[in-house]
């Protein structure tokens, strides 16, 4: 349920009788496990939204296990509506069996009272109506996507949608069109009257309880037999404006997954993210015991948190500062008193709270999206815990919807105690507080906070303090990368990153779909072109006028596509490394929360041009530097064959330049990017031409290229006296490793002396050159002592051996980097094996935009002009 492949759409609007639309509906398994659909169809556009009939579908071929063609049988619609609501009549349930029917609602409304009408069948095909709803309430309006299942009393375990038996309540839920919220209650279903009778504690619609209190709406949920359980899914739609949802190609995700069960009280459900989607988890870091006093703030620091899983334990030792809860607030609507609640209070300052996380928060502070909890004492001293998602200060962006959300969490505060869990994934923010007591989802579009640029903090803003007990980030990976690359059994690109960006991913659109998006792809690359214009223009005008800045504005976020769909992002991952954990305790004052009008950043975006994008280490470099929020030059140079051709890579279009005119070339990229960064990885024969291009037009340069004269290469760069990184390692627990070594030279020369020593290394049949981080750590073993010719190293190039003798990854053939150095003293008794295997090339991709970045601040600081190699780019916490 993380993985998925899209497919030709099942169903697609086709015959008279859903001529004008395919709308929602729900699937349902018949005995002998034969799924049926039963869905919405428009059978006329007037009156608007449309006339609506229900219709059903059944598998072309039930042994299909994608179940990939539908048929649409002749004798739908099966079920009409009567004259009264035609337009108002949508969305049938999946369907359940008692005493010898088949029973579903649809949802409706007649005047202002919105009607889950019930219907039974006995063949599923001839559906006849209740002469009574299953459940209906005045005021509420149309009731879309009404949901209706059984949860155990007892335990998380799911009920299969039939199920009568045990301890069981129904829920039934229903999306709201009034408010676009959805609300649900628990009840009994009495099966002789077919009717079900919500709880008295359980408040129909409007002020009820809610799955999520934010952005989440037309959920379904279902019986998954295979783990027992019951999943909800919800789906979002976007906060930004509609042309922004054009240029991003999508209006609306399906959010995460969730388990969803009883809470023990039987007052309300609990709901979880599944556990699947730990398998995306990546690095983490783990943090205990820290206090916040008043306006004190703790950076997460050391992974990558634009797409992270955040699980934290909060804890006070007192109720005493909790603020009093306004009673002008009853006068608020009840069904958004937590809301507006939140709309007030913010994270202002309070007594016990606000304490939570800033999640996609900039570097100063300019947007972030606060996720966090206050707690109230009211007139009869019990306390109301209020947790908010505030999309308010998200984004800098003045023109997307940016709504407080919040809800009240319904738990005993006897043990001091409130956790959160919040999945981050660049523009959403779903956060479950207290185990999934009370869920809420913001969608947000930082302008800033993006990619590597974000941050995340603990804070408390509270006279209270608070300890974090416990914390866990970890790093997500997504989805995508992780099937595609093994199980579509595509052309296996070892950065599956790649893929994603390919052609816009149409190939694996069904066909109907391909020209429409490969038109928009075209459109978006014409605006993209079209944005760099006026870019160049701004920036030359500026410089011609001395200093005065000229805009131009452009009514669409050409830039649309940094913003992220869950299913769409890739995102880096390292892989088969250790990663190191930190986390720095700062103590800015909190202050600048209350202040929402911060000074904009000034921070221009790093331009680096990768030399050469069309290579395997090019591209991975060109995705670490979108991911990190990097500018990427839109173009490249390469061999004489590829001249002129333009490629995607990154979701970025870059010409390819061929070996004429390189210089001019390169002199009118700089002069349009001032601050220019190239990063090489090309090939060995290119290492020392390339160094002198770069050096003649004095661009500053990391060589990550391998081989080639190396005394000439750092002679040319010395003399030229410029800003370079050299290494033929950027991989950083190799780089620290490779320190190790050196340090270990330098303390102890001739330690190993009279030992033997034997080198093997490994890597994809296409490497040219023998590696140079295994020559790299052989000059340290022959400064410890050991003899060792260059000529010995074993190479390894042959695809079955990696595989049979070596256990390299079949999918890895194509990228890895396997070395062992076994050392033997001259008695045989002592022996030593060192080894470094690293599959893919994301650790080398991230390693180089680490060293782009870290040149850029040695020029911005004025430091030496000089080689610096990756050992001082990681001495210097300039490696992620
Ligand atoms: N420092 C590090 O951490 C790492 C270094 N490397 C090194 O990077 C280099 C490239 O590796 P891959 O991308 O795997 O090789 P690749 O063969 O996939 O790519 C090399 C690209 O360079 C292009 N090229 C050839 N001559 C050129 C020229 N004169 N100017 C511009 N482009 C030119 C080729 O057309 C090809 O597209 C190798 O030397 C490799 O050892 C690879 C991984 C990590
Ligand atoms: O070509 C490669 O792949 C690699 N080259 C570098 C080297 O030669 O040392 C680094 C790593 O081994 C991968």
């Amino acid at each position: 349920m993380i993985n998925w492949i899209q497919l030709e759409p099942a169903i697609v609007p086709s015959k008279p009788f859903d001529k004008y639309g395919c709308w929602s509906g729900s699937a349902t398994i018949l005995p002998g496990n034969k799924p049926v659909i039963l869905y919405t169809g428009i059978t006329a556009k007037r009156p608007k939204p449309g006339y609506q009939v229900q219709n059903y579908a059944i598998p072309a071929n039930y042994s299909d296990p994608f179940l990939k063609e539908w048929v649409k049988p002749d004798d739908n619609p099966i079920v009409k509506p009567t004259y009264e609501n035609v337009s108002s009549f949508r969305d049938p349930t999946t369907a359940w069996f008692n005493n010898g029917h088949w029973k579903m609602i649809v949802g409706s409304k007649h005047n202002h009272r919105g009607i889950a009408y019930l219907y039974r069948s006995r063949d599923f095909v001839k559906w006849t109506k209740a002469k009574h709803t299953l459940h209906d309430k005045s005021d509420t309006g149309m009731w879309e996507c009404p949901d209706f299942y059984p949860v155990s009393t007892c335990g998380t375990n799911g009920m299969e949608t039939s199920t009568l038996e045990g301890g069981i309540k129904h829920v039934l839920k229903v999306s709201l069109d009034a408010t676009r919220f959805e609300y649900y209650t628990i009840g009994t279903y009495n099966t002789v009257k077919d009717k079900y009778v919500p709880d008295n504690t359980s408040v129909d619609c409007w002020a009820g309880l809610r799955y999520d209190y934010g952005n989440f709406y037309a959920s379904k949920t279902f019986f998954d037999p295979s783990q027992n359980r019951r999943i909800l899914w919800g789906w979002a739609n976007e906060s930004s404006t509609a042309l922004e949802d054009i240029t991003k190609g999508w209006a609306g995700i399906q959010l995460i997954p969730r388990m969803i069960w009883l809470h023990p009280s039987g007052k309300q459900l609990v709901q979880w993210p599944i556990h699947e989607l730990e398998s995306l988890r990546g690095d983490r870091l783990y943090q205990n015991d820290v206090t916040l006093s008043k306006g004190e703030m703790l950076e997460v620091n050391g992974i990558t948190v634009a797409q992270a899983d955040v699980e934290v334990t909060f804890t006070f030792s007192s109720l005493d500062e909790a603020e009093i809860f306004d009673p002008q607030w009853s006068k608020l609507p009840p069904e958004n008193l937590a809301m507006e609640i939140c709309g007030i209070k913010g994270t202002k300052q309070g007594g016990l709270g606000p304490f939570g996380v800033l999640t996609l928060a900039s570097k100063k502070l300019e947007e972030y999206t606060p996720v966090f909890f206050r707690v109230f004492r009211t007139w009869d001293n019990k306390h109301k815990i209020l947790m908010c998602s505030d999309a308010t200060p998200s984004s800098l962006n003045q023109d997307v919807y940016k709504p407080s959300f919040g809800g009240f969490v319904d738990v005993d505060l006897a043990k001091k105690k409130l956790s959160l869990r919040i999945l981050i994934d660049h523009s959403v923010v779903e956060s479950f507080g207290e185990g999934g007591m009370t869920v809420i989802t913001s969608r947000v579009y930082p302008t800033l906070a993006v990619g590597r640029n974000v941050h995340l903090h603990l804070f408390n803003n509270g006279t209270e303090t608070i300890t974090v007990e416990k914390m866990n980030v970890w790093s997500m990976s997504s989805p995508h990368d992780l099937f595609l690359n093994s199980k579509l059994n595509q052309k296996p690109f070892d950065n599956p990153k790649n893929f994603h960006h390919r052609r816009c991913f149409d190939t694996l659109l069904p066909p109907p779909f391909r020209r429409k998006h490969r038109t928009f792809c075209r459109l978006r690359r014409r605006l993209r072109r079209l944005h760099f214009l006026l870019e160049a223009i701004c920036r030359q005008l500026s410089r011609k006028r001395n200093g005065m800045s000229f805009v131009l504005e452009v009514p669409v976020n050409l830039f649309g596509c940094q913003q992220s769909q869950h299913n769409l992002v890739s995102y880096s991952r390292k892989q088969r490394c250790l990663f190191s954990m930190s986390a720095k305790l700062n103590t800015p004052s909190i202050q600048s929360l209350d202040e929402k009008h911060l000074a904009h950043s000034n921070a221009v975006v790093l331009p680096i041009m990768v030399n050469s994008c069309m290579g395997k280490m090019g591209q991975a470099v060109v995705e670490a530097g979108v991911s990190a929020g990097l500018h990427i030059v839109p173009a490249s140079f390469g061999i004489q064959k590829d001249a002129g051709k333009t490629i995607q890579v990154g979701g970025k279009d870059i010409q390819v330049h061929g070996p004429s005119d390189r210089e001019a070339t390169l002199a009118s990229i700089l002069e349009e990017y001032p601050n220019l960064i190239v990063v090489d990885f090309t090939v060995p024969n290119a290492v020392n031409d390339n160094a002198k291009l770069y050096c003649n037009a004095g661009v500053p340069f990391v060589m990550g290229t391998t081989g080639g004269d190396r005394d000439l290469l750092y002679k040319t760069v010395d003399d030229t006296k410029l800003y370079a990184v050299i290494s033929p390692q950027m991989g950083k627990q190799v780089v620290a490793f490779l320190a190790a070594m050196e340090i270990m030279a330098k303390q102890f020369p001739g330690a190993f002396s009279g030992y033997t020593l034997e080198v093997t290394e490994s890597h994809q049949a296409t490497k040219l050159d023998t590696s140079g981080t295994a020559k790299a750590v052989i000059s340290c073993f022959q400064e410890l002592g050991v003899a060792f010719d260059l000529d010995q190293i074993q190479l390894i190039r042959d695809p079955k051996q990696q595989i049979e003798t070596l256990g390299v990854p079949e999918e890895h053939l194509n990228g890895h980097a396997f070395h062992t150095y076994r050392l033997k003293s001259p008695d045989g008794t002592v022996s030593f094996e060192f080894q470094h295997n690293v599959c893919g090339r994301s650790i080398y991709a991230e390693g180089a935009i680490d060293a782009a970045l870290f040149l850029s601040k040695k020029i911005q600081s004025k430091a030496d002009k000089k080689i610096y190699d990756m050992i001082d780019v990681l001495r210097e916490g300039s490696m992620r």
